[in-house]
């Protein structure tokens, strides 16, 4: 059975439409990431499946349950990291874990939760004087309480450094491992590309992508990134690349001329023709793999 299922989803706000009749599957067990430029309709996604927001039109079920209809037995499933959260500035990291667990009744033991977000050591501190950093670790701390089998996490790296993003990315492995589905939005790409089993790319409220990484990449064609290096700059040759067919994210650098372009493995060779053509050398070219910013470039038409 599907962790969520989205059928037909719809949501109008006055004018402006959040999502487009979008249909969705995350798969039980699954790491999903969600992507998408702002306003692509990402929050407005999670708060249907969890109720926050009633859809326009077409369904979100949960594990099998309706979104709408039976959406306590959905949040006994789901643990929850949201994008805006309220948290308590006179009551300490500890307490807000501990009436977590109560309020779920399980047995989770509080100082492990707290040293798995990395706040084993300042458990007992008033939050009000927490960071954004800080608070985040929290709001996963709560997420993680009582084992869910679904997480639902928006925008988890808010505020978090590159140490709290590692932690982060950890957590969500671990997850996976014991069992549990996580489905996560996120603007960071890496973030995505290192925990992600599947990406759904969600641009003006429509998936226009729903894949593994490898699928994508074959999908968008453009396997490669191509790094020429020329003996002079390209001049003019570099707007006759541009028009090659498939070739896209083409970049000069200023400095020692090296000319960055992704395209698919069968356009390599037109390329480096084309930078030929004024007479330039090639003194060397390196290729590697198209990473998941240039594949979301090419899918929500941002110019690389
Ligand atoms: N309560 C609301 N009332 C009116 N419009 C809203 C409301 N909530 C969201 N929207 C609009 O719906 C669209 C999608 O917003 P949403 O917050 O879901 O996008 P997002 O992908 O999460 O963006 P971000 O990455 O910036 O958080 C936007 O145009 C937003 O302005």
């Amino acid at each position: 059975m599907a962790a969520i299922e989205l059928e037909s989803l719809h949501k109008q706000f006055d004018d402006i439409v959040a999502l487009r009749d979008v249909d969705l599957t995350v798969h039980a067990g699954e790491v999903f990431g969600l992507l998408g430029p702002n306003g692509a309709g990402k929050s407005t996604m999670i708060d249907v499946v969890l109720d926050y927001v009633r859809p326009t039109a077409g369904t979100a079920t949960v594990f099998g349950l309706d979104a709408q209809q039976e959406t306590k037995a959905v949040h006994r499933r789901v643990g929850v990291l949201p994008d805006a959260y309220h948290l308590d500035g006179h009551l300490s990291a500890r307490n807000h874990v501990e009436f977590a667990i109560e309020s779920m009744d399980t047995d989770d033991d509080s100082d492990a939760v707290l040293d798995r977000v990395g706040l084993g050591s300042v458990a007992d501190r008033a939050v009000g004087g927490f960071s954004k950093g800080m608070e985040q670790r929290l709001a996963l701390a709560l997420a993680l309480v009582g084992e869910p089998e679904l997480l639902i996490f928006d925008e988890p790296s808010t505020g978090l450094d590159p140490n709290g993003a590692r932690r982060m990315r950890t957590i969500v492995r671990e997850e996976c491992d014991r069992g549990a589905t996580v489905f996560f939005s996120s603007h960071i790409l890496g973030q995505v590309q290192a925990v992600c089993d599947r990406v759904g790319i969600l641009v003006d409220g429509t998936i226009v992508a729903e894949d593994s990484i490898g699928g994508l990449q074959e999908t968008v064609g453009t396997s490669e990134t191509l790094r020429v290096t020329l003996d002079s700059q390209p001049g003019e040759t570099i707007e006759s690349v541009r028009q090659l067919p498939d070739v896209r994210n083409v970049s000069v650098s200023d400095t020692d001329g090296v000319v960055s372009v992704s395209c698919p493995a069968r356009q390599k060779v037109a390329v480096i023709d084309t930078l030929r053509q004024n007479g330039a050398s090639v003194l060397d070219i390196e290729t590697s793999e198209v990473s998941l910013d240039e594949l979301f470039a090419a899918y929500t038409g941002a110019d690389g």
